[in-house]
């Protein structure tokens, strides 16, 4: 016996021996293996900052993102949103200092949700979009105040101020267009990008990437994403965001002078005295006041679907068009194709009045019992969790929605269909900022980033896996096929 334990000893040991040699081995490749893909255990995060100054509001989002990943698509995301109080900066057009003011809560908001080490680099920007058009049209040195104001509030921040400007029409409906594309990961597959449609209080916007070639330099843009090409139609109708539109709607039924106004697209018992100056106060409105000695005019509502719309027709002119086809007003659009993403108070507007998801008839048919509802029972329904000046418009809004799409833009029931109502794509709304920072950031390649085979943790996962393997492999052998090469000489003796 004790011949024996003394036999087996030293080839005993020396198994050992082989084994803690290869677990230390494979210890060793793991580790370096780690080190050479430098991966930070934690991830690091960089963020940044819009501001959305639209015509009716302005709005803050925070956007984060992981460091290492920033050339990869749909990796930013809305970290945070922050509704700035009251109307939009163009209202400040003569309190110039109150529009910087403005914004110091939601700033106050975002020096809170960063981390303090990060403000110095993140960046912060401010677009701004048809209100601030419309009032450098009309008053460019108080549109310029304005700017100043915001400029001077936001370059004293702890973050890293990037400039406050007013953005084209054409860049606001591009941005928006990868916005929605980038959310949606679709830059770069087969399957195409998906067109988008903005539409906001003073201006609306049409983008998609067309069929055929595109007729009007003014219209066309080309974009090399991820490694495809890109030619997208876009086009920005001043003056016809929703508030405008409704202003050029009572300016067409106020021209005959009367101080009662009759109007199908508002509610059946709704009653309200308005003042002149509201409808013609705007570049948008090109006649003038006839009678300068009354100021005020009574605006009934008689809910009536089918006269709403052709008096919204009235404020569109299709009759001249220069190129092949036009939309209206002698706009070229090619025909619409593919799927569609309607945001903004598309959504607003659809979402409140129940009336996504559904055929274009269907819509027709809703749309129209809902605007002949009196106004009382409106109030009723809705008055609680909606201002009244909202809930007063929401008929006006759906007609103009439909009308828009169906005789301006010419959707038809058919591709009424591709047309989804957006709010958010995976958490971050759908909308011109994201774009507008990816683009300033530098943070859409033109070609597809080199993508690593398999994720970090698959990889170690791997490794792991495959040591065990061998320690297996190296077990089986000895028992199996003698003692391993790696035995001390002693124990072959
Ligand atoms: N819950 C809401 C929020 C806004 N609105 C309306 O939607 C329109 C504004 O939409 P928005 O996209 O916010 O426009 P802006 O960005 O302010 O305007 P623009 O893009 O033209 O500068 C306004 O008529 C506003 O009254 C609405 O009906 N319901
Ligand atoms: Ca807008």
């Amino acid at each position: 016996m004790a011949e024996q334990r003394e036999m087996k000893a030293p080839w005993h040991s020396g198994k050992m021996l082989c084994v803690a040699i290869f677990f230390i081995a494979a210890v060793i490749t793991l580790v370096a293996i780690s080190v050479v893909q430098n991966k930070p255990i934690q991830q690091k995060y960089k963020y940044g900052i819009v501001l959305d100054a639209g015509s009716s509001h302005t709005a803050l989002y925070i956007y984060e993102w992981p460091a290492e990943k920033e050339n990869n698509t749909g990796m930013v995301r809305q970290r945070h949103y922050c509704p700035v109080k009251g109307k939009g900066i163009s209202s400040y057009a003569h309190n110039s200092s109150g529009a910087g003011l403005s914004l110091m809560h939601c700033i106050e908001e975002a020096k809170r949700k960063i981390d303090p080490a990060k403000h110095k680099e993140t960046p912060v920007y401010l677009g701004a979009t048809a209100g601030m058009r419309l009032l450098m049209e009309q008053d460019p040195k108080s549109a310029e105040k304005v700017l100043s104001s915001v400029k001077d509030t936001l370059s004293k921040t702890p973050f890293d101020f990037q400039g406050a400007r007013i953005i084209t029409g054409q860049q606001e409906g591009a941005f928006g267009w990868i916005t929605v594309n980038y959310l949606g990961e679709n830059f770069g597959k087969a399957a195409g990008t998906m067109g988008a449609l903005d539409l906001g209080g003073a201006s609306t916007q049409i983008t998609f990437v067309s069929n055929q070639p595109i007729e009007s330099p003014d219209n066309s843009m080309d974009f090399r994403l991820y490694g495809s090409d890109y030619q997208v139609y876009t086009h920005s109708f001043l003056c016809y965001g929703k508030d405008q539109v409704l202003k050029l709607a009572l300016e067409k039924q106020l021209q005959s002078g009367e101080t009662l106004l009759q109007d199908p697209c508002f509610h059946q018992g709704y009653s309200q005295d308005k003042q002149f100056k509201d409808v013609f106060d705007t570049p948008c409105v090109k006649t003038i006041n006839k009678d300068d000695s009354k100021e005020n005019f009574t605006h009934n509502g008689t809910g009536d679907f089918a006269q709403c719309q052709s008096s919204i027709q009235k404020v569109f002119n299709f009759s001249q068009c220069t190129s092949s086809r036009c939309s209206f007003n002698g706009v070229y659009q090619p025909p619409v194709v593919g799927t569609f993403g309607a945001f903004s108070a598309y959504y607003f507007v659809m979402n409140f009045l129940n009336l996504t998801g559904q055929s274009l008839e269907d819509t027709k048919r809703n749309l129209a019992d809902y605007c002949k509802t009196p106004w009382n029972e409106i109030k009723q329904r809705y008055g609680e969790r909606v201002k009244e000046k909202y809930l007063s418009e929401y008929c006006f809004s759906g007609t103009y929605i439909l009308t828009l799409l169906e005789n301006g833009y010419n959707f038809t029931e058919d591709t009424w269909r591709d047309i989804t109502f957006i709010d958010k794509i995976e958490g971050s709304s759908a909308g011109w900022t994201l774009g507008y920072m990816l683009n300033l950031t530098n943070m859409i390649p033109a070609e597809a980033p080199d993508t690593p085979l398999m994720t970090h943790g698959g990889f170690v996962i791997l490794i792991l896996f495959l040591s065990i393997f061998l320690l297996v492999l190296l077990f089986l052998g000895h028992r199996f096929l003698g003692r391993p090469s790696c035995s001390s000489p002693k124990d072959i003796v």
